[in-house]
C-alpha cells in the first residue's frame, strides 16, 4: 500500500485523549477544537491534513470540497452518516471508523432502557424526587416470557440478544444480510418484518441511517404491531418515524418509547422527549470511558498504521482504496466489487440467499488479502 502523508490532524469533538497522544507519538500535529459551526470548522480545515470526528460534527459536502489539503477523515466510532461519504470519496479522501469500540456500550444502553421502559424507573425516580411515593402509578411487567423483535442482526444487535435472552425474553428479529443459520446460533429466530410485527411486546432497531432504514416504524408498521408495544432506538433518529411514534404513544398504540437519537440532535422539538411514557437520553449509547478509549486508540492506531504504509483498517469508502493501493491489488479490488454486486442482487430479493457458493477458476496470484 502507498503510504500517505499525514502531518496535522484536527479533533473536532471530545475524543478520548489516548488520540492525541498516540498520533503525537507518531510525529502528528494535532490540534483540538470543539463545538465549531459550519464556516468555522471549514475556515479551520483547510490546514489540516486530517479530521477525527464523532457524531456531532456534521462533514458535510461544502465542508469536504472547502478542505483542499484533507485525506482522511477518522470517526472515532460506528456512525458515518454524518459525514458525506460520497463527497469525501470523489474528492479521494479515506473515511475509516472504529465499528467494534463501542458496541458492547450501546447494546448496554439498549438493555437498560428496555429494562427501564418495563419498571418506569425513570418516571419513578423522578416523582421521588419530587418528593411523592407513589407506589400504584408506576406498576411495571416482566421481561421475562415476552417477545423482542430486534431490526438489524449486526454487532450491536447480537449482543442485545444475548443479554435479554438472559432475562428470559424470546428474541425474534430480522437482518436482510445476516444469515438465518448464524443468527439462531444465538438464538434470534428470523422472520419477515410483516411476520415480526405482530408477535412483538418490544421492538429495537440496530440498523444504519440509509433510505432503505428511514421509517422502519411507521404509521403504518405501527398499525401492525400490538397494542401497547414499547419500543428502543439506540441506533439513529429517523430508523423510528419520530411524527408516527408520538402519534402511537398518544394513541396507546404505542406503550412506550426509549430514545437514545433523534433525527435533529438536540431536538428541538420537544413533544417526544415531554410525552410520559417516552423516556430518553442525549445520545450516550457510546458514552462510556472503556468505549471511549477504545474508538480514540483504534482511530489513532488505524490512522497511523495507513501513514506508515502497514495496513488500512476500517475504511469505508472502498472506491478510495483503489487508488492507495498497488497495481496488483486493483484486480482484487475489482473481483470484489463485482461479487459485491451480485452479492447484493441475491439480497435484493424478497427471499434472500442464506448461502452463496463461490467457485473459481485459473491460476492464483499469491495474493490473498487485501491487507498490507
Ligand atoms: N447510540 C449510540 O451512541 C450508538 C449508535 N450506534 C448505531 O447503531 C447502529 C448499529 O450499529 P452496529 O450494530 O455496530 O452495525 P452493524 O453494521 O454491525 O449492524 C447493522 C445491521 O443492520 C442490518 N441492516 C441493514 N439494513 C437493514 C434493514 N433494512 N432491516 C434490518 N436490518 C438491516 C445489516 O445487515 C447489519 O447486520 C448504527 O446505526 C450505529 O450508528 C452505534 C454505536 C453507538
Ligand atoms: O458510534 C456511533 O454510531 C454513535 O452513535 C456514537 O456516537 P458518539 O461517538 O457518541 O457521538
Amino acid at each position: 500500500m502507498a503510504p500517505i502523508s499525514i502531518r496535522t490532524v484536527l479533533i473536532s469533538e471530545s475524543v478520548d485523549p489516548r488520540c492525541r497522544a498516540i498520533l503525537e507519538e507518531n510525529g502528528i500535529r494535532v490540534t483540538e477544537k470543539q463545538n465549531m459551526k459550519k464556516d468555522e470548522l471549514i475556515a479551520e480545515l483547510k490546514d489540516y491534513d486530517g479530521l477525527v470526528v464523532r457524531s456531532a460534527t456534521k462533514v458535510t459536502a461544502d465542508v469536504i470540497n472547502a478542505a483542499d489539503n484533507l485525506k482522511i477523515i477518522g470517526r472515532a466510532g460506528t456512525g458515518v452518516d454524518n459525514v458525506d461519504v460520497d463527497a469525501a470519496t470523489k474528492k479521494g479522501i479515506i473515511v475509516m471508523n472504529t465499528p467494534s469500540g463501542n458496541t458492547l456500550s450501546a447494546a448496554e444502553l439498549t438493555c437498560a432502557l428496555l429494562m427501564s421502559l418495563s419498571r418506569n424507573v425513570p418516571q419513578a425516580v423522578m416523582s421521588m424526587k419530587q418528593g411523592n411515593w407513589d407506589r400504584k402509578k408506576f406498576m411495571g411487567s416482566e421481561l421475562y416470557g415476552k417477545v423482542l423483535g430486534i431490526v438489524g442482526l449486526g454487532r450491536i444487535g447480537k449482543e442485545v440478544a444475548s443479554r435479554m435472552q438472559s432475562f428470559g425474553m424470546k428474541t425474534i428479529g430480522y437482518d436482510p444480510i445476516t444469515p438465518v443459520e448464524v443468527s439462531a446460533s444465538w438464538g434470534v429466530e428470523q422472520m419477515s418484518l410483516d411476520q415480526l410485527w405482530p408477535q412483538c411486546d418490544y421492538i429495537t432497531v440496530h440498523t444504519p441511517l440509509m433510505p432503505s432504514t428511514v421509517g422502519l416504524l411507521n404509521d403504518e408498521t405501527f398499525a401492525k404491531c400490538k397494542k401497547g408495544v414499547k419500543v428502543v432506538n439506540c441506533a439513529r433518529g429517523g430508523i423510528i418515524d419520530e411524527a408516527a411514534l408520538l402519534r402511537a404513544v398518544e394513541s396507546g398504540q404505542c406503550g412506550g418509547a426509549g430514545l437514545d437519537v433523534f433525527v435533529e440532535e438536540p431536538p428541538k422539538d420537544r413533544n417526544l422527549v415531554d410525552h410520559p411514557n417516552v423516556i430518553s437520553c442525549p445520545h450516550l449509547g457510546a458514552s462510556t470511558k472503556e468505549a471511549q478509549a477504545r474508538c480514540g486508540q483504534d482511530i489513532a492506531l488505524q490512522i497511523v498504521d495507513m501513514v506508515k504504509g502497514k495496513s488500512l483498517v476500517g475504511a469505508v469508502n472502498a472506491n478510495v482504496l483503489a487508488s492507495t493501493f498497488s497495481q496488483e491489488s486493483h484486480q482484487l479490488i475489482k473481483l470484489g466489487e463485482a461479487i459485491g454486486a451480485v452479492l447484493q442482487s441475491c439480497t435484493a430479493s424478497q427471499t434472500p440467499l442464506s448461502q452463496v457458493h463461490v467457485i473459481n477458476q485459473g491460476e492464483t496470484t499469491g495474493l490473498t488479502s487485501l491487507d498490507g
